[in-house]
């Protein structure tokens, strides 16, 4: 009943991820922690044909159940559920303004404090490898150490949270600084940024502040 109902809710976030407009077509997956592994969106299936039977139990060894073919980046979702103990939630899509910066290979820097929600003042850009591979979880190890968000360089965005609405929420987030810093860039460049002494005095007050960003 616990998997049938986490099931669910991957498919309404997945669905509610396209309605936002953050992602298109078959583009990025999404898994919340489970047991000792976790349950993924399958691959290269529209999320509008997805039902609960679909989503995939990949366990802590990294093997997917019999008879079902877990996102081709469950490898990226296991590296974070090892880094980042609190994160039970994963989210990749290919929004449009995060990969753009994505492919100037830039991180977002500290343009707004929002990015204080991500945990630090800046987003990476994990460098390029192809999806799917060792090598591509390996850079999202490195770049989300100590971030909930990370750039993944001329492909898209990943972020964690402790739960699907919360990673969700701060996909859009991070959507939003893209769009920013891409809109400021036009105008200047390097774009003014919040100093660090800044972002820590917010980084402080997001632990008791709301229910959305606290960590
Ligand atoms: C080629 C894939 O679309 C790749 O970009 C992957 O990262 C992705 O976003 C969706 O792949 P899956 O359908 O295998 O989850
Ligand atoms: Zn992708």
């Amino acid at each position: 009943m616990e998997r049938t109902r986490l099931a669910r809710e991957i498919i309404d976030t997945c669905l509610e991820m396209t309605r936002l407009g953050l992602n298109q077509g078959t583009a990025g997956n999404i898994s919340v922690r489970y047991r000792d592994g976790m349950l993924i969106t399958p691959t290269g299936i529209p999320y509008e044909r997805l039902t609960e039977e679909s989503i995939v139990f990949v366990d802590g060894d990294g093997r997917p159940e019999e008879g079902k073919l877990p996102s081709s980046e469950w490898r990226f979702h296991q590296v974070v559920y090892q880094t980042r103990p609190e994160a039970n939630a994963v989210v990749h899509n290919h929004a449009v303004h995060s990969t753009a910066v994505s492919i100037l290979n830039r991180p977002i820097p500290a343009i707004h404090y929002m990015i204080a929600a991500a945990g630090g003042n800046s987003i990476p850009c994990a460098p390029y490898a192809t999806f799917g591979t060792r090598a591509l979880s390996e850079h999202v190890a490195v770049a989300m150490r100590d971030r909930k968000a990370t750039l993944l360089q001329h492909h898209g965005l990943i972020t964690c949270e402790e739960n699907l609405e919360k990673a969700l929420w701060l996909a859009q987030e991070v959507e939003v600084l893209a769009k920013l810093y891409l809109t400021t860039l036009a105008i200047t460049d390097p774009v003014p940024v919040l100093s660090d002494d800044e972002i820590a005095v917010v980084l402080e007050k997001f632990k008791s502040y709301g229910l959305r960003v606290e960590s």
